[in-house]
């Protein structure tokens, strides 16, 4: 498996949103996104699985030309939890990721028994096998995280995109679900706002400022104070964490780099 998107440029209203970026994603990596708010990761995300149609540029998995071919064609290899979850229509839980099956079903063919066992698998990994039978609508945020999760999951994919999966997510659940994600082993492209976790989890890391790339490579070349200031307009201290040995951040109080004095020490 390949995802190789290159020199995507989307733009809203005649303003460039996402600006020539490429990226990479091969089998077994876990690969980032890092920027700031409005920066374009979930628009470059939704050119990438089909939401919105570029201006330019190509995205294929494998060779698999994703703005060409059906929408089927792409969700058989690729799976997406996007960042907002909620439906119009109540399903209960085993019935949403049940849905994570449909593209590899033709019209109107029946649930079979390997598509339940696959489903209880899902719900397994993420912890809410107990919830099957519960209505999705009364779950808490972070539950419908992960029942979306299982969904894709269920979905068997060999590509996984997530927009800031661990939202909604107490520390505990942020870990299980991106240890979930990382167990299964298929390349994963994750719009991701917190740094520590992206030095965790990610193989390799794309900067994104004001819709380019100004940053890719290992989490130890892309994360570097310079880089921080750069493109959050903050200051920070990196550290080794003494838990995990990964690159851990301290940000300074009042650390906007506009502000007078706060930078540059
Ligand atoms: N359909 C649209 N019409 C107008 N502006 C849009 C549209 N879609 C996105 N934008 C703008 O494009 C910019 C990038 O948005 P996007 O959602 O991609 O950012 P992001 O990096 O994912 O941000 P966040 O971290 O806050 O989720 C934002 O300024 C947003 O307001």
């Amino acid at each position: 498996m390949k995802l190789a998107v290159n020199e995507i440029v989307v733009a809203v209203n005649g303003i460039q949103i996402v600006n020539e970026i490429s990226l990479c994603v091969r089998r077994g990596q876990f690969v980032g996104i890092i920027g700031p708010n409005g920066c374009g990761k979930s628009t470059l995300l939704k050119s990438i699985y089909k939401v919105i149609k570029p201006k330019r540029g190509t995205v294929f998995l494998d060779n698999v030309d994703v703005m060409k071919v059906r929408p089927k064609t792409v969700f058989q290899k690729m799976a997406v939890v996007g960042q907002f979850n909620d439906m119009n229509f109540d399903f209960t839980v085993l019935e949403m990721v049940l849905m994570g099956r449909t593209p590899h079903k033709q019209l109107l063919e029946s649930d079979r028994k390997e598509d339940y066992t696959i489903v209880h698998e899902a719900l397994q990994k993420v912890d809410l096998l107990d919830y099957a039978d519960r209505s999705y609508s009364t779950l808490s945020g972070g539950e419908k995280q992960r029942v979306i999760l299982a969904r894709a999951i269920a979905q068997q994919p060999e590509l996984l995109v997530l927009d800031e999966p661990t939202n909604h997510l107490d520390i505990k659940y942020q870990l299980q679900l991106l240890s979930a994600v990382k167990s299964l082993k298929i390349g994963t492209l994750a719009a991701l706002h917190d740094l520590s976790l992206a030095a965790l989890y990610c193989d390799v890391l794309y900067a994104v400022k004001d819709g380019e790339v100004v940053a890719n490579g290992t989490p130890e070349q892309v994360l570097t104070k310079d880089m921080v200031r750069h493109v959050y307009n903050i200051d920070c201290e990196i550290y080794n964490n003494p838990v995990n040995g990964r690159l851990a951040f301290a940000f300074h109080p009042n650390g906007d780099c506009s502000r007078e004095g706060s930078c540059n020490k």
